[in-house]
């Protein structure tokens, strides 16, 4: 094979499932989008994922600023030399982190120290399988993050919350899936897409889930069984009301697909894996002889351009149902606590001015030292940018949407009263002790949406400085200067919460799923 085109080939497969998200994939998005009521939070933030997908297809950048851990499932004929292609498989993972493709993400899990190419101990996943067949089969998934903490897996029986008893059956196994969507609340980017392993042990029933995201949305599951939880699971998950980011609406789950395997006698696993709405995984079919792309996988039929697209920003701000706020709330950095106790839930804020990012290094560290700005009335973003550095040393901001501020929630609050930070942004929400020190500091959470990360990006107008680099370039301080930087208010100094009232309404709609059904 020749080894160099094979290199080109894989390269392609990266920054085409980092960029340019599936055919399958905008379908169901757009399908969600046409299914939601006009007017409600949960539309407006699919128009704005809807824009951000087309922003990634121009700026042929990442989608999301998580690139994730980029997971290789490759077939072979006999003949393949795995060895080369692993090479050459780094190789292209080097260079598609240092074109911005693809975020440095590979972390030393002791040091926290960061490998800037996305290489190292366990990074990428490469797995392969020899077949019968005379060409290559390579696919490639991109599962952020936050998604992947939202995986769980439930060992049969046992009792869930809401549900009761899940017994080792068909029906407990619907309790369990159920459940498993309830628990992501918006945390995960919802609407987001299941994949279900029935059976196994922990490692090979977690490995057969995440199987299941590699078959296309639309395809009919030819186990009887399955098929009929699968219907029923799409027909009914969206009841819970989770909505878009967890803002309650029509829209919670976009796909389930469910496999089933052996187990041993005493275990009986369900386990789930949980990927976000941009869920970026493709595949291409390649020459063994000469290491080039013959086809590409997942691209049947009508390509959704999502040219329609209203701006996001004007449907953002139309995004709260409360009909006294028609305007969105202007604020300029540093913001005032006088300014703060004036939102309340649901109010849709502009901000202007600088702002500072900051995620699970930064708050840990923030917790023993001092900040090296002064954070007093300033705005903390929870983000992990993408970046690149020109020949002049000037950083520019590739992809940078939110990540998940549940992760913060044991520093959060103490931060914000040490330094006098007035509000964060994030997505997905935080917990009671964050909203108690919201309400006594005089407080706000902004949910940005999670996963628009060309959309944010775009709202940046330069980064103007960045501190504690040596956490490396998701986990630094970046100083970055916004422009009409959008976000709703979903916990306020009042002690209100949005997250905390969608988790109720939905752990009642989700007990209303307790009788038996199969
Ligand atoms: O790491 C990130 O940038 C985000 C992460 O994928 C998340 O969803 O929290
Ligand atoms: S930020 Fe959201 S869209 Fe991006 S990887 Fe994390 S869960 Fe997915």
């Amino acid at each position: 094979m020749n080894i160099e085109k094979f290199q080109d080939s894989m390269y392609k497969l990266i920054v085409e499932t980092s960029t340019n998200l599936p055919k399958d994939v905008r379908r169901a998005i757009l399908a969600a989008k046409e299914r939601e009521n006009e007017g409600t939070r949960s539309a407006m933030s699919l128009a704005t994922i809807a824009k951000n997908i087309r922003m990634a297809d121009e700026n042929v950048s990442p989608i999301c600023q998580d690139t994730g851990l980029p997971t290789f499932k490759i077939k072979v004929p006999v003949t393949a030399n795995q060895i080369e292609m692993k090479k050459a498989i780094y190789s292209a993972i080097s260079l598609a982190t240092k074109d911005g493709k693809l975020r440095p993400n590979s972390v030393d899990s002791l040091s926290g120290e960061n490998s800037g190419d996305n290489l190292g101990a366990g990074t990428p996943v490469i797995k392969f399988e020899q077949w019968e067949n005379d060409y290559i089969d390579a696919r490639l998934i991109l599962k952020g993050g936050g998604c992947e903490n939202k995986n769980i897996q439930y060992s049969l029986p046992c009792e869930l919350e809401g549900l009761g008893r899940a017994g080792r059956d068909l029906d407990g196994i619907r309790k369990c899936v159920l459940h498993s969507v309830y628990q992501a609340q918006g945390q995960g980017c919802s609407a987001g897409f299941i994949g279900v392993g029935i059976g196994g042990d922990r490692s090979s029933g977690y490995e057969l889930a995440k199987e299941q995201l590699f078959r296309s949305v639309d395809d009919i599951n030819p186990h009887e069984d399955l098929r009929k939880l699968e219907d029923y699971i799409m027909d009914n998950a969206n009841e819970l009301g989770i909505g878009t980011m967890g803002f309650g609406g029509e829209t919670t789950l976009l796909g389930c697909k469910v496999g089933v395997m052996n187990r041993i006698p005493a275990s009986f696993f369900v386990s789930v894996a949980y990927n976000c709405w941009a869920f970026r995984r493709l595949g291409v079919k390649i020459s063994p002889e000469t290491g080039e792309v013959m086809d590409w996988l997942y691209q049947e039929g009508e390509k959704i351009s999502f040219e329609e697209a209203q701006p996001a920003r004007a449907e953002i701000a139309a995004a709260v149902e409360a009909p006294s706020v028609q305007e969105a709330i202007t604020l300029t950095t540093p913001i005032t606590e006088e300014q703060i106790r004036q939102l309340k839930v649901g109010d849709v804020v502009k901000i202007t001015g600088m702002m500072y990012t900051g995620r699970d290094a930064i708050h840990k560290y923030l917790t023993d030292n001092d900040a090296p700005v002064d954070l007093n009335g300033q705005v903390i973003y929870h983000c992990g940018p993408v970046m690149l550095k020109d020949d002049e040393g000037q950083y520019h901001v590739k992809a940078a949407g939110p990540t998940t501020s549940i992760r913060e929630e044991p520093y959060q609050g103490d931060i914000m009263k040490k330094f006098g930070i007035r509000a964060v942004i994030g997505k997905g929400g935080m917990g009671a002790k964050t909203l108690a020190a919201l309400q006594e500091h005089g407080g706000v959470y902004l949910n940005a949406i999670g996963g628009a990360a060309q959309y944010y990006a775009d709202c940046i107008k330069g980064v103007e400085g960045v501190d504690l680099m040596n956490f490396g370039i998701p986990e630094a301080m970046w100083h970055l200067k916004v422009q009409d930087f959008t976000a709703v208010v979903t916990m306020d100094s009042h002690g209100n919460s949005l997250h905390r009232d969608v988790e109720m309404t939905s752990l009642e709609k989700l007990s209303t799923f307790k009788d038996r059904v199969f």
